[in-house]
């Protein structure tokens, strides 16, 4: 155990005075470097498709078809068997992009006209990280063997790859992009291998295709803004959502066994115009560039939170729980010192960082948990958090049984978004929670072939759905930790803190 330090990587932009009765968030514009102007139009990958013997329902390739006829649409309790069955081999190519196009935001290289049914692939954090398109394959699990299955499947797959990295960085090579389902019922997650992959690390860029795709690069136009916004209640509308967290809290109250539970609510949001998860995401990484801005298969975020990152035999996670947002009257310092003395937001905290040391702990040859949190402030919000590390036992890490898909599924939920105890919380949340989470609170993020790559927890994130010739809808989520002494309206409130981010990333706030 050590002592924590401030980092300044966890302080993001100043948060002003607001009213807590209604999170506004207008706030300065973050400043944007621009590229230089590039004259030819984007180019896009073309779609290949792979043989698969076997029924093709359970892979699908070359392009997320299951949408658009190719293959029959699949149930949802049921989860690819026959990836072995590869026929043919992939060929992965990565090589390093030369100058100019190390000039441009990765986003930037996204073209904007990439199939809606699955959207660009993303994970990046201050400018960093992988973007993806195209669908070389497609992995689809359920229920509580989806973990395990997408692991088997995945690395299968990837065994199979024939691999001519020129970097040899993580996440050069093949990378599946992946998000899971928060429950096992019915628990439909995806991994994504994309047919194009530009990927950016410590100033060194590359592009990794599979079969034959140009590799040369130029800058999307401008992602569209999605016209008018209309929000309306969603599954689970707010007035139901005060009553849930207080049945929670007379449970709680009544039986001391059962000490913290997460519960959320969604909010729908109608564009009149079709959305573009690269205008999203542009949107989101500007204001929150310290966060992990993802798109995996129409979910769209930026979460503060990361669940686990794998390189090698070294691991790290975020773990944030406990909240604080702008008070009218109160100043930022004031308003870290009550965080930081809450014993409510401290006691949340600690369940949440237990649950994340328990899980990993049995991987580990060393593990650093700090002994008390920090403050993670970010526009909307300020949350206690505590950067955890470890060292996997070589063992393990090198025969396969500690890959990133396994150390998620050992450590997922954390109480950060199911609760204490994790049996008794989820089945508070499936009794009160009127909705389901599908993907959101799941784990989103990447994966390689060698088990490196990184999670976080799916928050702050939308699942978009998109119409022919109309405008879209997002589903936006978000969440609280309940516990004993909760009050009803103020979690509400903090609920209202957290949707925040996408209501502004769609709205196009500055
Ligand atoms: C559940 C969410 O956030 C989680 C809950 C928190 C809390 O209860 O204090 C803080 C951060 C996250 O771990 C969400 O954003 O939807």
């Amino acid at each position: 155990m050590r002592s924590a330090t401030r980092s300044d990587e966890m302080i993001e932009n100043a948060v002003p005075n607001r009213s807590p009765a209604r999170p506004s968030g207008r706030f300065p514009e973050a400043p944007r470097t621009a590229g230089p102007e590039v004259p030819c139009a984007p180019r896009f990958a073309s779609r290949r498709t792979v043989r698969v013997s076997g029924d093709p329902r359970h892979v699908r390739c070359g392009g997320g078809h299951a949408r658009d006829g190719c293959h029959p649409t699949e149930s949802q309790d049921t989860y690819p068997r026959n990836v072995e069955h590869f026929q043919q081999n992939l060929t992965v190519r990565t090589r390093r992009v030369p100058s100019p196009e190390g000039h441009y935001d990765l986003l930037d290289l996204l073209p904007e006209g990439i199939s809606p049914d699955s959207g660009p692939l993303c994970w990046m954090r201050h400018g960093e990280g992988v973007v993806g398109w195209g669908e070389a394959l497609r992995i689809e699990t359920a229920r509580s063997e989806r973990f395990v299955a997408a692991d088997e499947r995945w690395q299968r797959l990837a065994a199979r790859m024939e691999v001519d990295d020129e970097v040899q960085l993580p996440g050069t090579g093949p990378v599946a992009f992946a998000s899971i389902a928060f429950g096992d019922d019915p628990g439909s997650s995806v991994l994504i291998v994309p047919e194009v992959v530009i990927g950016q690390r410590g100033g060194v860029r590359w592009v990794t295709t599979i079969g034959e795709h140009d590799r040369r690069l130029s800058r999307a136009a401008p992602a569209r803004a999605p016209g008018t916004i209309r929000y309306s209640d969603g599954e689970f509308p707010t007035t139901r959502y005060r009553q849930a967290v207080a049945e929670a809290v007379r449970r709680m109250r009544g039986s001391p066994e059962l000490s913290k539970v997460v519960l959320a609510h969604d909010l729908l949001a109608t564009t009149s115009e079709p959305l573009s998860s690269r205008y999203l995401l542009g949107n989101l990484g500007r204001r929150y560039p310290g966060c992990w801005t993802f798109a995996v298969d129409g979910l769209v975020g930026a979460t503060p939170e990361l669940l686990l990152q794998r390189n090698g035999n070294e691991v790290s996670s975020r773990v944030l729980a406990g909240t604080a947002w702008p008070h009218e009257g109160r100043t930022q310092q004031q308003l870290m010192s009550e965080l930081l003395g809450s014993a409510k937001n401290r006691g949340e905290h600690t369940y949440a960082v237990r649950s994340l040391a328990n899980g990993l702990e049995p991987f580990c040859k060393e593990l650093d948990v700090p002994t008390s949190p920090e403050v993670l402030r970010l526009r909307n919000v300020m949350h206690l958090a505590s950067d955890v590390s470890g060292r996997l036992d070589p063992m393990l890490a090198q025969n396969g049984h500690a890959g990133l898909l396994r150390l998620v599924q050992s450590v997922h939920p954390t109480a950060a978004v199911g609760g204490t105890p994790t049996t008794g919380a989820l089945e508070l949340i499936d009794e009160l929670e009127e909705m389901n989470r599908e993907r959101y609170a799941g784990p989103v993020g990447w994966v390689d072939a060698d088990g490196n790559g990184e999670f976080g927890i799916a928050l702050r994130c939308a699942r978009l759905t998109w119409r022919s010739g109309e405008g879209s809808r997002a589903r936006l989520f978000a969440g609280c930790g309940v516990v004993p002494d909760s009050d009803p309206d103020t979690e509400v409130t903090e609920a209202e803190a957290k949707l925040l981010p996408v209501r502004e990333a769609l709205e196009g706030v500055r």
